[in-house]
């Protein structure tokens, strides 16, 4: 059985706005990211999966459930991050997070204090008082508390500074080799590459691409910047690399071929300075998808 399985999901808002024909499914253990732009419709996904709106046509199944007839009992298996959290300002992090788990019936707070540790947080803090960064990680608590073997996660490190972005990353690995299956949005590509088996690309309301990311990693080519001693050396060189660019001395370009082939190419050549690394997940989608992916 599918843990996730959307089939043609349509909310139309009107002006173009909304999802459109929306079908994707997730297999258990499966960890996706959700990538697109500002209003693409990725929350508005989300929110259906969560059974919050009434999809207009298709259907969106969790565990075999229909995620609008049966989301309470659906809620019950699903760790969730809203995009934005509306929380209880009186209430200080503890106290929401007891609130929250009470509503989900979680009678288990070992995990909740292992995730207040490993986030760092005073928990007794007032809810009013908290940073966006403090409010999203009582938000990770609410959704990994329940130790449920779905989650979805909008947006989870919004606000985050860049060490807690990585521990959310390592926070993600050690979740999906115990076996959970993550569907997270986010607009970061290095996110989604660090944590993530497949990507899922939506503009415009409808799914732009769905792709492996380990066979897209096999599939890269590498980015090679290379200095020639003068301007005459890189033109020439740069007249036999197609697609290539070159600014006075260097040229820039990608190589996916036999680098022996490129080698024999350079060495009749008075080369100052090479470099080469793997294209970013970025790059590669801006190439198969053009520069107005975001
Ligand atoms: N209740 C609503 N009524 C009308 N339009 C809506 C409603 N909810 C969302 N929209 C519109 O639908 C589109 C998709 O919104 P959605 O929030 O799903 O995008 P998103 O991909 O999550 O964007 P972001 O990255 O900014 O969070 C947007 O244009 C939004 O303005």
């Amino acid at each position: 059985m599918k843990m996730i399985e959307v089939e043609h999901l349509t909310k139309d808002y009107g002006n173009k706005k909304g999802i459109f024909d929306i079908s994707f499914s997730l297999k258990k253990g499966e960890i996706v990211g959700f990538i697109g732009p500002n209003g693409a419709g990725k929350t508005t996904t989300i929110r259906h999966l969560m059974g919050f709106i009434k999809q207009q046509q298709g259907s969106a199944k969790i565990m075999g459930m229909d995620c609008f007839q049966e989301a309470s009992e659906i809620q019950k298996h699903v760790g969730y991050l809203p995009g934005e959290i509306s929380v209880m300002e009186h209430m200080n992090g503890y106290e929401f997070i007891q609130f929250i788990a009470e509503m989900k019936q979680i009678k288990d707070f070992q995990r909740a204090h292992e995730l207040i540790e490993y986030l760092e947080f005073d928990p007794k803090v007032k809810i009013r008082k908290m940073s966006k960064g403090m409010k999203q990680k009582v938000g990770l608590v609410i959704a990994f508390m329940q130790d449920a073997p779905l989650i979805l996660l909008d947006e989870p490190t919004s606000g985050l500074d860049p060490l807690m972005q990585q521990k959310f990353v390592e926070l993600i690995q050690s979740e999906q080799k115990r076996g959970k299956t993550i569907l997270m949005s986010s607009h970061i590509f290095e996110e989604i590459e660090q944590t993530c088996d497949r990507i899922l690309m939506i503009k415009d309301g409808r799914i732009a691409a769905d792709e492996d990311l380990n066979k897209m990693k096999l599939n890269r080519s590498k980015h090679y910047e290379i200095t020639f001693a003068n301007k005459e050396d890189a033109q020439q060189f740069a007249n036999r690399i197609p697609a290539c660019k070159r600014i006075s001395c260097k040229v820039t370009f990608l190589w996916k071929g036999d680098v022996n082939v490129l080698l024999k190419e350079l060495c009749t050549f008075d080369v100052k300075d090479m470099n080469a690394r793997y294209q970013t997940l970025e790059e590669v989608f801006i190439q198969y998808y053009g520069e107005d992916r975001k």
